[in-house]
């Protein structure tokens, strides 16, 4: 059994970790930390836990975290790379769900999470956790850096058309409309998560600049090995869970011909947690809820030069906990949906 602690148990990335995880058959939950609840038992907060995990929390300093197999950090960008060294060089595998090691540039990261980065080292040795894309690489890590809920989507829906030998569209005018539902945000208390504020109201926002920018530009040039040019525009829906992706790309001349339907269905082909669906559909954000599931549409409105990919997931999941667990059995050589084969939830 693989020995998993969670810091970071009691945010919402935290507690889909722990709903993955106490069904996954090769897991034993070891520790999971919490700054403010230290000895509380797990289901005493989640009711949702209760005959599924026994543990409590445990403050972040008594969680004996170095005798674990792996520990997942579920919690603000920078406590990760404060404690990863450590744990490292005592063995322990690490898997961050905050952005400490997704951005390879330290200028970078800097400028848009304000702070230095503290371990360059292990910044570079990082590996950037998306297995559509990284499979190999992720094979052998001790140290994840998963990717953001919107750059999941963003990746995956314009890996097809940039992972060609040569430009289909015009990468220097891709265009991505996102929409995130407000769990995205985490659960700590913010105005504009309250329900008075989000719910029955729809609004962009970041749209002078959005750090997941700057995560995806690097995860994107990297799949075509040319410069990209992107623009991202988030918006807040008043729904829970659920990011809806609307990428847009313009056709060059000389791609007129190709079938992009069945370029994605070539791309994808035999990837567990990806779908694309027949042409026309619309996928909605509530066919991959609670799953580890991102479903693709493409299409070309009226046979013209422009294409729009639509792509929806559940943030919680593909855009975070499902993602961290696929990492997880790629790294300790399990079949990779090990724990992962939910069935969304209707309505
Ligand atoms: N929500 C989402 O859809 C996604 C989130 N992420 C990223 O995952 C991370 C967690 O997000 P989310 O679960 O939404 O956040 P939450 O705000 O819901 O939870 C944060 C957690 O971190 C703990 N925590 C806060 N500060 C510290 C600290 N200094 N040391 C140890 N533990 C600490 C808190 O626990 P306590 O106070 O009890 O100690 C809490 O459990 C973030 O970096 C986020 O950007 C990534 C993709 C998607
Ligand atoms: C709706 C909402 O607020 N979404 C968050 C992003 C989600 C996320 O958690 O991404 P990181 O891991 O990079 O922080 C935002 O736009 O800041």
């Amino acid at each position: 059994m693989i020995k998993v602690g969670i810091v970071g148990g009691t945010g919402y990335t935290g507690v889909e970790l722990l709903r993955l995880l106490a069904a996954h058959p090769g897991v034993q939950l070891t520790a999971i930390t919490s700054r403010k609840e230290d000895g509380m038992p797990v289901a005493d907060m989640f009711p949702s836990l209760r005959g599924h995990v026994s543990l409590a929390f445990s403050s972040p300093d008594k969680a004996r975290l170095n005798e674990c197999d792996v520990v997942f950090f579920a919690t603000p960008h920078g406590v990760a790379m404060a404690q990863a060294p450590e744990l490292l060089a005592a063995g322990v595998k690490v898997i961050d769900l905050a952005a400490d090691f997704r951005i390879k540039d330290p200028a970078m990261f800097d400028k848009w999470y304000g702070m230095p980065h503290s371990c360059l080292d292990l910044l570079e040795e990082a590996v950037y956790g998306l297995p559509e894309v990284n499979r190999e690489a992720i094979r052998n890590a001790r140290l994840i850096g998963l990717p953001g809920c919107y750059p999941t989507s963003m990746q995956l829906g314009y890996a097809p058309l940039l992972a060609q030998g040569k430009p289909l569209v015009n990468e220097s005018m891709l265009i991505a409309d996102c929409k995130s539902g407000v769990s995205g945000a985490g659960r700590k208390a913010e105005v504009h998560t309250l329900l008075a504020e989000a719910a029955d109201n729809f609004k962009a926002y970041g749209v002078k600049g959005h750090r997941h920018l700057p995560e995806t530009t690097q995860g994107l040039q990297a799949i075509a090995g040319r410069k990209i040019a992107l623009t991202f525009v988030p918006h807040l829906v008043p729904m829970i869970r659920g990011i809806h992706s609307t990428l847009y790309a313009h056709i060059l001349p000389e791609a007129r011909d190709v079938d992009f339907q069945a370029l994605y269905e070539r791309h994808f082909e035999g990837e567990k947690f990806v779908d694309v669906m027949p042409p026309g559909s619309h996928p909605e954000t509530r066919s991959v809820r609670a799953s580890n599931k991102l479903r693709i549409a493409v299409h070309r409105p009226d046979g013209g030069d422009l294409l729009v990919i639509l792509v929806v997931e559940d943030n919680l999941v593909k855009g975070a906990a499902g993602q961290g667990v696929q990492c997880m059995n790629i790294m300790f050589g399990l079949d990779e949906t090990t724990g992962l084969t939910q069935v969304p939830v209707l309505p």
